[in-house]
């Protein structure tokens, strides 16, 4: 559907380096990346926002490189909503429409099906400064689909939302989705949002695609430390490896399954590595004794660091399960991981 070919593009300092992505008809993408990889321009090239020097962008086939916004066939979605204040949400949700050629009476149907699916139909006659945030949100989502766009694109959509509003309009960009024909792609920092929504997704790093792939695998087969840090294994370490074991510093940690190489990385999440005050009795392989010499306050969580010999783990635990266990810096612990909690790249 989506189809982005080695596109570059110059913005003042920051450069589009050779992105290239492949997005299939009906796909809810997520772009994610840390702040000023070029997550915006991205989504800004593909709706004609911005000029292109180098490469292609192809929608359903059609190659759009060139073609203004409006014969694009996407709707967007911005992170302010970017409603105009002087008109009403009646005039605001028609507004699209304007480019696109409709006769009266499909216009609106549609709009009256929009209407009752978002829930917006008491809201009509009001201006858009007299509406909460959630509100503002459904009737953006309206006026993005009131053209019927074969594509969204969503600029981080639901960071301005409390969480409850989040909640119901990522289930209504859910359902718009999966009740569609329309892909959407979308940028988010929220990766609880990515992993509820996304069927595929990008992580973006100084302009460039970094990884690409299901977020389940993003998630759990980093194929580079970048994208293991932002992704939060927080435990990635350089490591040798021979057969199903991996050498780090002096320890040996079991694998799942060999590396082709002799040396990279293991990494290991935090929320699989399990704390005991007593060694374990078991057959798991990778067991080892260590001493807590850092524990940062997450909220609901500590992460607490352990360290083993020169190593040092972390590891993610409740509030409570850390009083129970009288964790502290300076105590002596035992921790323990699976074999298949270890991905290896
Ligand atoms: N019109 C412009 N002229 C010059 N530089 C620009 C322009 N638009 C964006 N940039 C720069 O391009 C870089 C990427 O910006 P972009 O907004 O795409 O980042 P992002 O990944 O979306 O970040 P965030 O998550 O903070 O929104 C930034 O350094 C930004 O300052």
């Amino acid at each position: 559907m989506i189809d982005i070919r080695n596109l570059n593009v110059h913005l003042g300092e920051f450069r589009l380096r050779d992105v290239s992505l492949s997005i299939d008809p009906g796909e809810f993408f997520v772009l994610m990346g840390p702040t000023g990889a070029g997550k915006t321009v991205l989504l800004e090239a593909v709706a004609g926002l911005v000029p292109v020097l180098g490469g292609n962008i192809f929608i359903g086939g059609r190659d759009v490189t060139r073609m203004p916004p409006e014969e694009r066939g996407i709707g967007i979605m911005y992170q302010d909503y970017a409603l105009f204040p002087h008109l009403t949400i009646v005039r605001n949700i028609k507004y699209g429409l304007r480019y696109h050629r409709l006769d009266k009476e499909t216009a609106q149907k549609r709009f009256g099906r929009l209407v009752d699916d978002l829930g917006i139909g008491h809201l009509l006659k009001r201006y858009p400064e007299t509406l909460s945030g959630g509100e503002l949100q459904r009737v953006a989502l309206a006026r993005a689909l009131m053209v019927e766009p074969g594509i969204i694109l969503l600029d981080e959509p639901l960071s301005a939302l409390d969480q409850n509003f989040r909640e119901e309009i990522r289930l209504l960009l859910k359902k718009i989705n999966r009740s569609s024909h329309i892909t959407f792609f979308m940028v988010t920092h929220d990766f609880s949002e990515a992993l509820t929504l996304a069927t595929k997704a990008a992580i973006m790093c100084e302009g460039a695609i970094a990884q690409t792939g299901s977020i389940r695998d993003l998630f759990s087969k980093p194929a580079s430390t970048f994208v293991a840090s932002f992704v939060g294994m927080k435990n990635v370490f350089s490591a040798q490896f021979n057969g199903n074991q991996a050498c780090v510093d002096s320890l040996t940690i079991e694998v799942p399954q060999p590396h082709h190489h002799s040396t990279g990385y293991i990494a290991v999440r935090p929320e699989d590595i399990v704390i005991s005050l007593q060694p374990f009795e078991s057959s798991i392989r990778n067991a080892f004794p260590g001493m807590i010499c850092g524990m940062i306050d997450q909220g609901f969580l500590y992460e607490v660091h352990i360290r083993v010999r020169a190593v040092v783990f972390k590891s993610l635990v409740t509030k409570g399960a850390a009083i129970d266990l009288a964790l502290d810096i300076g105590a002596g612990v035992h921790i323990f991981f699976k074999a298949s909690a270890v991905h290896v790249f």
